[in-house]
C-alpha cells in the first residue's frame, strides 16, 4: 500500500514528507521533483513570501543512485523564511513572548509584529483551530493550515508522476476560470494543455482571458481583496479499471474528490460534466461505446473517465474550485480572542489568488491517488515486477 505523511510549520526549519510503499528501481533524480516545485511557486497573483522562497528538494532517504529501494522515502524542503522567525517558531526558548515586539523584514518593508497572534481571521483555520486545540496564540493553527504545507505534497507528487510515467501516463492543470473570469477554451485535449499551459502567467490557455484575469488581479489587490477560481486536471487515457464499484472506499472519483478537497481552500470537486450533468437527459451526458482498434470507447467523456468509481479507459477530467485567500489587506470584522473586542484585522503580507499554484498541488494529489490505484491494481515489489503485471493485464484485455 502507498501512504505518505507531511509534516513541517510554514515558518519552522522545513516542510517533509515520508512516503512509504514505493516499488524498488524506480528512477527519480531531484531534478523532478524541483521542477514541480518551481511550477508551484509560480503563477500571477501571488505574494511576496514566494520571492523569498527558492524550493527544492533534500532527499534524506529510500533512494540511491537515483533509483528508489523500496524503503521509504523522505524529503525535505527548507523553509528561507525560517531565518527570520527563528526565535518565535525555534522548537526550544521562549517564542519570542519575552519580548513585545519584534522586528522583521517582511514584503521589503520593515514591519512590527507581536509574536503573540490573538486576531482570527475570518476565512482560515485561525478560530476554529485555536478554540479546538486550546491555543491563545493562532500562531500555533495558522502554521500547520498554511498552504506551505503543500511544497511537500507537490514533491511526493512529483514521484507519483515519475511512477505513471513509465506506463506513458501523464498528469497536467490549467486554470478555466479566475474570480469572475471564465476561460472560453475548455474541454481540450491533454496534449492541447500540455504544450501550452506552463508558459502562461495564470496557467490557462485562452489568451484573451487571461488578459482579463491579470487585470481583474490587479483590481483585487488594489481593492486589498483577494480571488479564488477553477482549475481542471486532465490526464492521458488510463487503462481499465482502476479503483472499483464493490466499496464505498474503493470508489476512485470518491478518493480523487477526496484528495482534492483536502487541498487548502478547495471547496468544490466535479468529475467529468459535474454540476453540469444535473439539468441534462440522460441522452445528452452518458458516453456511448463503440469498439475500435482491439478496444473498448467511448464516443465523448462527459463521465471524466469514470463509472461506477472505476476508471473507464478515457482521460481523467476533473474541476476543483478554489475560494477566494482568506487573508485580505481590506479589513474584515472579527472578534479578538483575548479582549472578545471587535476589530478590523490588518495583513502583512498574502497572496492575493492562488489557484494556478493550487492547480500544481492538484495534479500532485491526483496522480499520488492515480499511483496508488496504481500499485493496487498492478502491485509488486519492483518496478519489475509491476510492468509485467501491467503488461499481462493489458495483454488479457486484448484477448476477450
Ligand atoms: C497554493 C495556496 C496558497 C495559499 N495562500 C494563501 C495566502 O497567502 N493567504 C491565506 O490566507 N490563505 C492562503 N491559502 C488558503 C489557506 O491556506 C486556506 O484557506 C486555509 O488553510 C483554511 O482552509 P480552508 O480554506 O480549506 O477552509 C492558500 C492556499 C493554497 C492552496
Ligand atoms: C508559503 C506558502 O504559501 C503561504 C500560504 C499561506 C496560507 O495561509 O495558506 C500564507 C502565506 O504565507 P506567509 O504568511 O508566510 O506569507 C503564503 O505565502 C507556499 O505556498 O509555499
Amino acid at each position: 500500500m502507498l501512504r505518505y505523511l507531511t509534516a513541517g510549520e510554514s515558518h519552522g526549519k522545513a516542510v517533509t514528507a515520508v512516503i512509504e510503499g514505493l516499488p524498488a528501481n524506480l528512477e527519480i533524480e531531484p531534478e523532478d521533483i524541483n521542477r514541480e516545485l518551481a511550477r508551484r511557486q509560480g503563477g500571477y497573483g501571488r505574494g511576496g513570501r514566494m520571492e523569498l522562497e527558492n524550493d527544492t528538494v533534500d532527499i534524506l532517504s529510500g533512494i540511491r543512485a537515483n533509483q528508489t529501494l523500496g524503503s521509504p522515502v523522505t524529503f525535505q524542503i527548507k523553509n528561507k523564511d525560517w531565518i527570520n522567525w527563528q526565535e518565535i517558531m525555534s522548537p526550544a526558548g521562549d517564542g519570542g513572548y519575552e519580548k513585545e515586539k519584534v522586528v522583521i523584514e517582511k514584503d521589503e518593508k520593515v514591519k512590527e509584529v507581536t509574536p503573540k497572534v490573538t486576531k482570527p481571521r475570518p476565512g482560515h483555520a485561525d478560530l476554529a483551530g485555536s478554540l479546538k486545540y486550546d491555543q491563545g496564540d493562532i500562531r500555533n493553527i495558522l502554521e500547520r493550515a498554511s498552504a506551505r504545507e503543500t511544497a511537500a505534497r507537490v514533491a511526493v507528487g512529483a514521484v507519483a508522476k515519475k511512477l505513471l510515467k513509465e506506463f506513458g501516463i501523464k498528469v497536467i492543470s490549467h486554470v478555466v476560470q479566475l474570480g469572475p473570469i471564465e476561460a472560453e477554451k475548455q474541454g481540450l485535449s491533454f496534449l492541447e494543455i500540455e504544450n501550452q499551459v506552463d508558459n502562461s502567467p495564470v496557467r490557462t490557455l485562452d489568451e484573451q482571458a487571461e488578459e482579463e484575469m491579470i487585470e481583474e488581479i490587479k483590481q483585487a489587490k488594489k481593492a486589498g481583496d483577494s480571488l479564488g477560481g477553477v482549475f481542471e486536471v486532465v490526464t492521458t487515457p488510463l487503462p481499465v479499471g482502476l479503483g472499483s464499484h464493490v466499496q464505498w472506499d474503493r470508489k476512485l472519483d470518491g478518493r480523487l474528490a477526496q484528495a482534492l478537497m483536502s487541498i487548502q481552500a478547495i471547496k468544490g470537486v466535479e468529475v467529468g460534466l459535474g454540476f453540469a450533468a444535473a439539468d441534462k437527459p440522460g441522452s445528452k451526458v452518458h458516453d456511448e461505446i463503440y469498439y475500435q482498434d482491439g478496444r473498448f470507447q467511448h464516443q465523448s467523456n462527459n463521465a471524466g473517465g469514470i463509472e461506477g468509481g472505476m476508471t473507464n479507459g478515457e482521460s481523467l477530467r476533473l474541476k476543483a474550485a478554489m475560494k477566494p485567500i482568506p487573508t485580505l489587506y481590506k479589513p474584515l470584522e472579527s472578534v479578538d480572542l483575548e479582549t472578545k473586542e471587535e476589530f478590523k484585522a490588518s495583513v502583512e503580507r498574502s497572496d492575493v489568488t492562488a489557484v494556478p499554484a493550487a492547480g500544481v498541488v492538484g495534479e500532485a494529489v491526483v496522480a499520488i491517488e492515480l499511483a496508488k490505484a496504481w500499485l493496487e491494481k498492478f502491485g509488486g515489489d519492483s518496478m519489475a515486477e509491476i510492468k509485467r503485471n501491467y503488461k499481462n493485464y493489458i495483454h488479457s484485455l486484448k484477448e476477450r
